[in-house]
């Protein structure tokens, strides 16, 4: 990972893909395993995982899926870091900390603004109400990090208000999946690489 802005391409399905985005510069790369037009299976992941470098976060994304299930799943599938958008209590946390993973807790941002390490997490995601929906929330409302707080900006973001984006809300990462796609489910390495490049480009 790079010392600078945080940045996790989301929804990934293909060798190529995941070339172009090891490639543009990610920091992580997400798989999802819930129910989505980018859903793909342990099998498939583990192969795409094994032309993924050390360097760059293996996330597993799941929603509202048994603790036994994203346990199995993230094992064969040999990912690093699991990303939960479930209502997953404490005990669900810890165990699967106990694991070994990275733990990614994604919160949609609302009425409540949920807490940077309520759940013993390493990195909180603040998201639209629908996961991987591309809608946009208003970013400028969150409340400024303290220090050491990773927390991910998502929802709707793309290569064109990624850098607005980061000067509103000011996050440690950010993190894109429909903005970078060319129709629903299917990505564009064109604008994958974009979107890395306008991330950490300087104002
Ligand atoms: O992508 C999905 O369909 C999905 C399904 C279930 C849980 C999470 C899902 N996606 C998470 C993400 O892709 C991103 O972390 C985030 O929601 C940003 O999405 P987008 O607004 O499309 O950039």
């Amino acid at each position: 990972m790079s010392n600078s802005l945080f940045v996790k391409i989301c929804g990934l399905k293909t060798e190529r893909d995941v070339d172009t985005a090891v490639e543009a510069g990610a920091d992580a790369i997400g798989f999802v395993f819930s129910a989505s037009p980018r859903r793909i299976d342990a099998a498939t992941a583990a192969r795409l995982c094994r032309r993924v470098p050390e360097s760059v976060l293996t996330v597993g994304v799941f929603r509202d899926e048994p603790l036994h299930e994203v346990r199995s799943v993230a094992t064969d599938a040999g990912i690093r870091a699991v990303q939960l958008h479930g209502p997953e209590d404490r005990a669900y946390y810890d165990d699967l900390a106990s694991g070994g993973w990275t733990l990614i807790r994604a919160a949609g941002f609302g009425d409540q603004v949920p807490r940077f390490g309520d759940m013993g997490e390493d990195m909180l995601l603040l998201d639209a109400p629908v996961p991987g929906s591309g809608v946009t929330w208003d970013w400028s409302t969150r409340p400024p990090a303290g220090s050491g707080e990773k927390w991910l900006l998502a929802g709707g973001l793309s290569p064109d208000n990624v850098r607005d984006a980061i000067e509103a809300a000011q996050p440690w990462g950010v993190d894109v999946s429909s903005g970078v796609e060319q129709s629903r489910g299917v990505k564009d390495p064109a604008l994958i690489t974009a979107f890395v490049k306008a991330a950490r480009a300087r104002s």
